[in-house]
């Protein structure tokens, strides 16, 4: 059979998602995560302008080859807004396909290589005490596994800390709507939190004891000899992993980070292509790949990334942040199930109103998630409910020093 209609939506139930929508001549619908924070349109662009086109008329069972023509074709590759495209298109094709076969994806990946996936939960406080109310809360969900991030004496406002305190169900998104057509800003000192964090992470050993697996977001703020030191001195408290602790840009950064501690690292939200790792893998500087399948370019070459990491001994920690759509965490769950490698899943819940916009069937229990059973990813979109809610521009903050330096975000 072939591609008949290929159609791009832009829905915003509390936050914007691009989704792709690919109906077969037979009727057959498959839906693609498209969604690149803050540059939505972009993506919803480079779809519709430029690929839709090409793939009316295809054979949507060649997934591989599609995937080929749509990344070597052009001569422009690579890229956030190129590989978010070509994820979209990748994930609609395997829907497609798992649902022509009436089996749910993970089972075409070669079935599950576990019961349920273990995942981790964003906790942060602007102080210890409202972090600390924020794990056991979490602990009480039966998670095992928290991302902490804290508030940092002598700055305001700070990237991973929630604005509703303790009790409010977190849903922590620093994708402010614009309002005057510029980000906001928000300030920062990494001495000020170089001192501060180790402190934070004793407490919460103290507190929680040995079993909990404790994470932490660097956000790329680091030097490589401030990571260095960061890492060698939190390795006491046994973290499950430190992410993005210097720029994404700069593999051979981590060799220094390498050097000079154990603490596991993990690196790669703003990468999208297995070029990116080819350093960081081959020489084992990290320990978790933390690409997103939507900004990777879909479950075709997260696949092959993964397999690529299992060599080396690496492990999978999928990015799931609520700018990754429903549609694009679907397709992180179905590849967290199959892989041998799998590490941990970020969880964070979407809100209400986009759970009325995608239906997902994926469950959770005691800190574990399923994707389910449903024939293909298991999410469809309501394209009535979606159509209710209008594109407002959002965009992440811009992060400046002290003295007004702009600042890796
Ligand atoms: O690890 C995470 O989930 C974060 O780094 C988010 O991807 C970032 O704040 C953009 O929303
Ligand atoms: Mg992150």
């Amino acid at each position: 059979m072939t591609i008949e209609l290929v159609d791009v939506n832009i829905t915003s139930p509390g936050r914007n998602f691009v989704t792709l929508k690919i109906t077969t001549a037979d009727g057959v619908v498959g839906w693609g995560d498209a969604t690149l924070n803050g540059r939505e349109l972009a993506v919803a662009s480079y779809l519709s302008d430029h690929l839709a086109s090409m793939l009316i008329g295809r054979d949507e069972d060649r997934i591989e080859d599609t995937w080929q023509y749509l990344y070597r074709g052009p001569y422009w590759r690579r890229g956030p807004v190129t590989m978010a495209a070509i994820a979209a298109v990748d994930m609609a094709l395997w829907d497609i396909k798992a649902k022509k076969a009436g089996m749910p994806l993970y089972q075409l990946l070669g079935g599950a290589s576990r019961e349920g996936i273990r995942v981790y939960a964003h906790a942060s406080g602007t102080d210890y005490a409202a972090l600390k109310d924020a794990i056991t809360g979490y602990e009480e969900l039966g998670y095992t596994a928290v991302r902490v991030q804290t508030g940092v004496p002598g700055l305001g406002q700070i990237y991973g800390v929630s604005a509703t305190g303790p009790g409010v169900r977190y849903d922590y998104e620093p994708a402010k709507r614009v309002e005057n057509g510029r980000p906001s800003e928000e300030r920062w000192d990494t001495r000020n939190y170089l001192a501060h964090m180790p402190g934070i992470f004793a407490r919460i050993r103290e507190d929680f004891g040995a079993d909990l697996r404790i994470l932490h977001d660097g956000h790329h703020r680091m030097s490589p000899i401030e990571a260095a030191r960061f890492a060698k001195d939190i390795e006491p408290y046994d973290l499950f992993w430190l992410e993005d602790c210097t720029p994404g840009e700069d593999q051979s950064a981590l060799r220094l980070v390498r050097q000079h501690s154990t603490t596991p690292l993990a690196i790669g939200e703003v990468f999208n292509s297995v070029f990116d790792y080819q350093t960081l893998i081959t020489e084992r500087l990290i320990d978790y790949v933390r690409s997103a399948v939507t900004h990777t370019g879909g479950i075709t070459a997260m696949k092959k990334l993964l397999d690529f990491a299992a060599i080396y001994g690496i492990k999978s920690g999928i990015h799931g942040p609520t700018d990754i759509s429903p549609v694009g965490m679907a397709a992180a769950l179905h590849l967290d199930l199959a892989i041998h490698n799998f590490g941990i899943q970020e969880y964070m819940p979407h809100n209400d109103r986009t759970l009325e916009v995608f239906q997902t069937s994926f469950t959770f229990d005691r800190g574990f998630l399923h994707p389910g059973d449903r024939p293909g990813l298991g999410v469809e979109l309501d394209e009535d409910a979606a159509s209710g809610h209008e594109y407002t521009k959002a965009y992440l903050p811009v992060n400046r020093l002290l003295d007004g330096t702009v600042h890796d975000w």
